[in-house]
C-alpha cells in the first residue's frame, strides 16, 4: 500500500510512521510513505500557501495552487490511482470499518489543512472523502492523517506478529476489549481472577467474552446496539444482568 501526504510539515508523519508496528511495515514493505509539501510549489519569492478569507472573518485559507501542483507532482511520480482523503472536523468519523476499508486500498493521498482549512473549490475538484478522527479541532490535519497511517497500516497483511493480533481482534467484533491482567498474581492492588489461573480455556474464554459484553454494555451501549450479537453473547449479557440483580 502506497500513502501520499500533502502537508506543511512533511518530516511530522514520517517521524509519526518511524515506530512499532507502522515503522515495522514500512521496513518490510507492506507500506510506502511520500511527503509532498505544498510550500515546495508556491509561487512567487513569499511562497504564499495561504491568504486571508473572502468574506472577512479570522484566520487564514490555503490557497488552491500549492495543493493542486502537490497532488500533480505525487500523481507524476506515480499514476496509480488513488483516493484522495481530507482530514478535517467536517469529515464523515474515522471507525474501524472505514479503517479496513482503507487498507484495502492500493494508495491512498492523505491531505492535511492547517490554519481554517482550504479552499473549498479544491474539496469539490479533488478530495474523494473527508474524515474526522473525531469532534475536536486541532492545530493541523497531520495528527489525523497518523492516526488514518496507523489504523490502516497494522491491517496489513504481515504487519502485525499474533500477539499483536490479538489485540486487533479484540477490537474487530466492535466490542471493547476485556480487562487484562499479568504478574504478579497477588498485589497490594488486589488478585489476579482466579478464572484466568484456572487453566480452563474454554471458561477463560467464555469470562472474556462476558467481560467485552458487560464493558460495551456499560461504557458504550451505542456499539452494543450495533454489534452482532450471538445467542451465546446474549445468555452471558443475561446471567450478567441475573447476577447484578441478585
Ligand atoms: N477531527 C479531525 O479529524 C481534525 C482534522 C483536522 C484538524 N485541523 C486542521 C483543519 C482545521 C479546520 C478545517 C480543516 C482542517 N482538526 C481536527
Amino acid at each position: 500500500m502506497r500513502i501520499d501526504v500533502i502537508s506543511l510539515f512533511p518530516d511530522f508523519i514520517a517521524q509519526c510512521a518511524a515506530f512499532g508496528v507502522t515503522g515495522r511495515a514500512v521496513e518490510r514493505g507492506l507500506l510506502s510513505l511520500h511527503a509532498w509539501n505544498p510550500r515546495d510549489h508556491a509561487e512567487g519569492n513569499y511562497r504564499r500557501v495561504d491568504d486571508r478569507p473572502f468574506g472577512g472573518g479570522p484566520g487564514m485559507v490555503m490557497l488552491i495552487d500549492p495543493l493542486r501542483a502537490s497532488l500533480a507532482a505525487a500523481r507524476a511520480d506515480d499514476p496509480a490511482p488513488a483516493r484522495v482523503i481530507y482530514l478535517s472536523p467536517q469529515g464523515a468519523p474515522l471507525t474501524q470499518a472505514k479503517a479496513r476499508e482503507l487498507a484495502g486500498q492500493e494508495r491512498l493521498v492523505l491531505l492535511c489543512g492547517r490554519y481554517e482549512g482550504i479552499d473549498e473549490r479544491f474539496i469539490e475538484a479533488e478530495v474523494d472523502e473527508e474524515l474526522s478522527i473525531g469532534d475536536y479541532v486541532l492545530s493541523g490535519g497531520e495528527l489525523a492523517a497518523a492516526v488514518v497511517v496507523d489504523a490502516v497500516a497494522r491491517l496489513q497483511d504481515g504487519a502485525l506478529n499474533d500477539a499483536e493480533s490479538a489485540v486487533q481482534d479484540s477490537f474487530e467484533d466492535g466490542l471493547l476489549d476485556c480487562p487484562h491482567y499479568t504478574r504478579p498474581v497477588e498485589h497490594a492492588l488486589g488478585a489476579v481472577p482466579a478464572v484466568l489461573m484456572s487453566g480452563n480455556h474454554a471458561e477463560i474464554a467464555r469470562w472474556r467474552r462476558q467481560q467485552s459484553l458487560v464493558r460495551t454494555l456499560q461504557r458504550r451501549p451505542d456499539l452494543l446496539d450495533e454489534a452482532a450479537l450471538s445467542k451465546a453473547d446474549r445468555k452471558l449479557l443475561d446471567a450478567w444482568r441475573t447476577r447484578q440483580a441478585g
